[in-house]
């Protein structure tokens, strides 16, 4: 099994208790109150815009041009396309990304960014990759799971979860972890335990986030 796969299967079981949460499930069934995915809307905006900038750093450290397009890809998805919705729910409450810029972090999105920029301020470009990646593939695998149930389809929040549902995005997943198994495939052993230890550390950070609009 290659590197990243072996990855991945450790890390579903923390990914399926992010769907159990109460956000995730009331989201899926629609009666996830309005104010609470507002918070998550508003931390997820402040979030994501620190996650670019790990891209930043991936793209400096790169030494070809194969991966500056490859980090670029990545980047240009949140940017953008994760964008469309995001900023069509903003509309929504009335808010631009102008608004983010002054609103603080709580307490769990705060400790998943300093978590990246710890990393990338390292600047090793595979264990940014580690960093990274469970953003991106848990959030594939998780919305593809509530997509499965067609009740899903109901839900008022139905626009959100089918944009991580897509396919396309998936098989950009597929294609971000074939390049990182790539990057992986002379290590050894023990680096290859560091670097799993990183990805899963961020699957946590993951699980506490969908926790956190439920905290208080
Ligand atoms: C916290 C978090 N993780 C992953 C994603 C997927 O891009 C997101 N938007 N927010």
């Amino acid at each position: 099994m290659s590197f990243m796969n072996e990855v991945l299967e450790k890390n579903i079981p923390i990914w399926d208790e992010c769907i159990t949460t109460p956000f995730v499930q009331e989201m899926k069934a629609g009666t996830l109150p309005f104010e609470c995915f507002k918070e998550y809307m508003i931390q997820d905006s402040i979030y994501l815009k620190h996650y670019a900038r790990v891209y930043g750093k991936e793209i400096y450290h790169a030494k070809t041009l194969r991966d500056i397009q490859l980090y670029y890809s990545v980047l240009s998805f949140v940017t953008d396309t994760e964008s469309a919705v995001r900023l069509r729910y903003l509309e929504q409450f009335d808010m631009t990304d102008d608004d983010i810029e002054s609103i603080a972090p709580l307490p769990e999105n705060q400790r998943y960014i300093d978590f990246l920029l710890e990393t990338a301020e390292r600047g090793d470009e595979k264990e940014m990759l580690m960093a990274v990646l469970p953003c991106m593939m848990s959030y594939s695998y998780i919305f593809r799971r509530l997509a499965e149930d067609p009740k899903s389809k109901e839900s008022r929040y139905w626009d959100f979860i089918e944009d991580y549902a897509d396919e396309r995005y998936a098989e950009s997943c597929r294609e971000w972890s074939r390049f990182t198994d790539g990057k992986c495939e002379t290590l050894s052993d023990t680096e290859k335990e560091k670097l799993s230890h990183i990805f899963k550390k961020a699957s946590l950070l993951e699980l506490d986030f969908w926790k956190m609009p439920y905290r208080r």
